[in-house]
């Protein structure tokens, strides 16, 4: 076998049955660490080493832990102090003490509170009692640094002069099995000298190298150095070498590692196409406040006021002033609509309607809400028929979150107003309108809304599961949403699932792979869809 130069020297340098860590082969094999590593990855991608990642913690004093070292931590000092004064006898005048400890600035807090909470005595209204029988020659927080310390000073100097300790299972840096003092420390005492900012703790990864069973075979049956380079290395440049080698040709065949560039999610492809289609179709975009007037959301559309929907179990309120401006006939309008009804033989609900909670902001249940601002003339103006509009934009739910609901979705919103319309009319735009996705057996349920009558779900296929899934909710607005509206022509609308419709292009079986922040990434990388 052939192979690059440092592919080679690492070769030879590792072991079947030690586990040597990079720097300790980038040394044996006379490797810069950076040209090592790089071999060792080479290597691993031709199966010919194991690489293996441990986490190792490493804790280091600050300059305050190694003051500490020398003087003894507060605590203790003032613990000496107070025994000195005979403070184990009677309680002593706590300044006294202090004085006597030796302590200045912030090392007097530190000294108290630290005396306090290791039991050393205690401190009532200025005055100092010490336990005599507290054992502050083996406070495990001094033992802890003093045998840190040492440690360090072992190691200094040896090699890179770093005074850092490492925490248990290391073998590197020297390799001669000296007792680990970390391992002696408990965990509750690393932490607590941590706290108290006497020692840094240090993560990092140490990967350690071993041969495998075809690095041994390749070993046995012969490496030699390839003639040709493949790459400069830093030591070719420091040694010139590099101006005697013969270069590897490049092999334009070579696999190459996949890279993916960035590409438009599948639920915004289908909301574009969505709204191509719609836009082929004749229909006009509509956009509007996603926090709105629970009076759009709710109250034009004949929704009673304490239907369960407009309770605070499904809807998202906000805390925030309500909307000022609405138009006042309409306002009066609508309230007549709930409270009497429309026409001869209207009744209305003949249940309270506030005006306040007409006006509270809410996140929109539905988008139905921008229907409504548009037929009511306050958007674009008073529409003669025919009239096409619709909006593909997000809609907020307090539901619970499953494999068919998010709390956050988008509805593809729409409606046609024009003469004489039919549930005929209404159904063939819904079949016009999936064909364009492949859809083609939208089936439809009778349902029930209060501001539509007839009113019409929506259900699809799925393609994997062969389950009915509902895809959207439907109907010829009643008179008791259109009048106070002043809208004289016949209007049908819907509210369509954007979401659902991309579970039944893409056969996402769960929603919550589509978006959010469970998304599956790798069903969405590959999810193509041919809009
Ligand atoms: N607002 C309805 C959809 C709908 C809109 C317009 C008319 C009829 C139904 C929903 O969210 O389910």
């Amino acid at each position: 076998m052939k192979l690059p130069e440092p592919q080679v020297a690492v070769l030879n340098a590792a072991s079947a049955t030690e586990e040597l860590s990079i720097d300790r082969l980038a040394e044996e094999a006379g490797l810069k660490p950076e040209t090592a590593t790089q071999a060792v990855f080479e290597l691993r991608d031709e199966r010919l080493l194991d690489v293996e990642e441990t986490e190792s913690v490493e804790y280091e004093l600050t300059e305050e832990g190694r003051a500490y070292v020398d003087a003894g931590l507060p605590e203790v000092r003032l613990y000496r102090a107070a025994i000195e004064a005979g403070a184990d006898e009677e309680p002593v005048q706590m300044g006294r003490v202090i004085g006597a400890a030796d302590l200045d600035g912030p090392e007097v807090d530190i000294a108290l509170a630290n005396f306090g909470r290791k039991g050393y005595g205690t401190i009532d209204s200025g005055e100092l009692a010490a336990d005599g029988d507290a054992d502050t020659e083996s406070d495990p927080e001094a033992v802890a640094l003093v045998a840190l310390a040492n440690a360090a000073n072992g190691d200094a100097g040896v090699d890179d002069g770093d005074a850092d300790v490492e925490d248990a299972g290391d073998a590197e840096n020297g390799g001669e099995s000296e007792t680990d003092p970390v391992a002696d420390v408990g965990d509750d005492v690393l932490d607590q000298l941590v706290s108290r900012n006497l020692l840094d703790r240090h993560e990092r990864t140490v990967r350690t190298v071993t041969l495998t069973d075809a690095g041994v075979t390749a070993l046995m049956e012969g490496v030699e150095t390839a003639e040709t380079v493949d790459r400069l290395t830093p030591e070719m440049l420091a040694s010139g070498e590099w101006q005697d080698v013969e270069f590897t040709e490049y092999n334009v065949e070579a696999d190459a590692p996949e890279v993916r560039g960035g590409k438009t999610h599948v639920l915004r492809q289908t909301a574009d196409r969505v709204k191509d289609v719609l836009v082929g179709m004749g229909f006009q975009e509509m956009d509007g406040p996603h926090a709105d007037a629970d009076f759009w959301i709710n109250d034009c559309l004949f929704m009673p006021q304490d239907h369960p929907a407009r309770t605070h179990w499904d809807r998202f309120a906000l805390d925030v002033p309500p909307i000022e401006d609405l138009p006042e006939d309409l306002v009066d309008n609508v309230e007549r609509a709930h409270r009497e009804g429309v026409g001869e033989d209207g009744d209305g609900y003949h249940s309270p309607w506030s005006e306040d909670f007409a006006r509270a902001i809410a996140l929109r249940g539905h988008t139905t809400s921008l229907s409504m601002r548009y037929l009511s003339g306050t958007q674009v103006g008073d529409l003669e028929p025919p009239q096409r509009y619709f909006s593909v934009e997000k809609v907020y739910r307090n539901d619970t979150l499953d494999a068919t609901h998010l709390l956050e979705f988008f509805q593809i919103e729409g409606w046609v107003m024009a003469e004489n319309l039919s549930v005929r009319d209404l159904m063939g735009t819904f079949v016009e309108f999936y064909e364009q996705f492949g859809i083609t057996d939208v089936q439809f349920k009778p349902h029930y809304n209060p501001y539509t009558e007839p009113s019409f779900e929506l259900f699809g296929r799925h393609p994997t599961t062969g389950e009915l899934i509902e895809i959207g909710n439907s109907g010829m607005f009643r008179d008791e949403v259109l009048e106070p509206l002043g809208v004289e022509h016949d209007v049908m609308a819907w509210g369509l699932a954007l979401e659902r419709l991309a579970m039944l292009t893409t056969g996402a079986e769960d929603i919550r792979d589509l978006h959010g922040t469970l998304a599956d990434l790798d069903f969405l990388r590959g999810a193509e869809v041919t809009y």
